[in-house]
């Protein structure tokens, strides 16, 4: 078998960080460099130019993702400096042809992305009868996130295409050797290179594991295990990000200092401080739910104590949240239990059984529904949809690995305004 080549996908939005990143990624072992479609999009065909002039050694790939004027867009990546440049596969015939004679006017090549097409193994032959050089098994970034995988899609082409095959959409190392294994001959690694704080090592990482192909097995996991370890990667300032700003609870704030509650929700609403249904409800509860606890935001009376944090505990409920206050402070902090509320206060409720366990309620501004996710830590409590909790998981992660490599780039000395180019992406009015 040939040596599979590794491209890596600069999916970024500054030149500047692309050359560097692109560097790092080189000396890790990376063959192809692709300009990556949001860094077309930000600095337009000087981002082609200046990297074929920086890397006069390697391919350059312009992931144009052609949809129309297929000979003009070719044209211009070619006389950019591109050697592949990036179809839609999903283009009308008529595109795909037009490219085709451009690369070929141009002496460049052509590869086909089959992101969002419908039966991957004919259009393949059929873009390989146009003349279209590699199918790319692609599975795009916002598809990753509701678990679609780029794997998947490479197993159905095995053995159908006879075209060289790339694959692209979220992969690592281990993934990546996968691929290999399942006859990809272009790897293609975005984020879980770029976004890294070491580009090299992640690059040398997969490097390695595509020059030694195999298949691991690899243990099933659930996708409310998958949901857990997501979020228990990330902090509630990720999941807002993951959530365009939304889902945070207003005035909040851990009792127990630097503590972490993950878990589906299970609602209560009491009145008055009544005690009684949050207390029942850690019955209800099973081992790592979260209690979110509504008393009408009253500050007066707590429903919550020691005594049912102990018990919460016991039964391995992974946080409470109250929109309202509670006692025996200093007892509950030494158990270093995940306590959110908005105040505290001596004096409980009486326990007279109003309210309602797992019914929609509304705390601290968030509706929450029994089984929407929770993520608390010190910085407060948001409240994931529960449709959305997987998507939101993995999109938190995103913004967490996305953070690594901006705060990698703060140590060495840029700043943060720097990094992302606060200017130039101020909203113009
Ligand atoms: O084309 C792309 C997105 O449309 C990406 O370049 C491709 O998906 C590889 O990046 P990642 O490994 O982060 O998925």
């Amino acid at each position: 078998m040939a040596t599979p080549t590794l491209q890596v996908a600069l999916d970024l939005l500054e030149l500047d960080r692309a050359v560097e990143i692109a560097d790092e990624a080189v000396r890790g072992g990376a063959d192809w460099i692709e300009v990556g479609t949001p860094l077309i999009k930000s600095e337009g065909m000087q981002a082609v130019r200046t990297l074929r002039e920086r890397f006069p050694g390697h391919e350059i790939v312009a992931d144009m993702k052609i949809a129309d004027t297929g000979a003009v867009e070719v044209e211009m990546a070619a006389k950019s400096g591109a050697g592949v440049v990036c179809i839609l596969a999903d283009a009308d015939d008529t595109v795909i042809v037009e490219a085709v004679r451009s690369a070929r006017k141009y002496g460049v090549r052509l590869m086909a992305d089959l992101i969002n097409v419908g039966d991957p193994v004919s259009r393949s032959r059929e873009l390989a009868a146009l003349g279209v050089d590699y199918i790319n098994a692609h599975v795009g970034i916002d598809q990753q996130m509701i678990g679609r995988s780029s794997l998947d899609l490479l197993r159905r082409l095995a053995g159908e295409v006879g075209t060289p095959v790339a694959v692209a959409g979220g992969l690592d190392a281990e993934t990546a050797s996968e691929a290999v294994a399942a006859g990809a001959s272009i790897v293609i690694v975005g984020g879980n290179i770029v976004k890294a704080a070491d580009v090299t090592g992640a690059a040398r990482r997969v490097r390695e594991a595509i020059d030694r192909p195999e298949i691991r097995p690899r243990e099933e996991e659930s996708r409310d295990a998958a949901i857990r370890r997501l979020f228990e990667g990330v902090s509630a300032p990720n999941v807002t990000d993951a959530m365009h700003r939304k889902g945070a609870m207003a005035g909040i704030v851990s009792i127990c200092g630097r503590v972490k509650a993950v878990g589906p929700a299970v609602t209560v609403r009491t009145v008055a401080g009544d005690w009684a249904k949050p207390v029942e409800a850690i019955d209800v509860a099973g081992p790592g739910d979260v209690l979110v606890i509504s008393n009408d935001g009253k500050t007066d009376v707590a429903p919550w104590g020691e005594l049912a944090t102990h018990s919460a505990k016991n039964r391995g409920v992974a946080g409470v949240v109250i929109d309202g206050a509670v006692r025996d402070v200093d007892d509950i902090r030494e158990m270093k239990f995940p306590l959110f509320a908005t105040a505290t206060v001596p004096n409980a409720g009486d326990p007279k059984g109003l309210g309602e366990i797992n019914t929609e309620i509304v705390c601290c501004g968030q509706e929450v529904r029994p089984g929407d996710w929770i993520v608390a830590d010190e910085s407060g409590v948001v409240v994931v949809p529960r449709e959305r909790a997987y998507e939101i998981a993995r999109r938190a992660m995103e913004v967490r690995k996305n953070e690594e490599r901006i705060r990698e780039e703060i140590r060495r000395g840029r700043t943060l305004s720097e990094v992302s180019e606060l200017l130039k992406w101020e909203k113009r009015h």
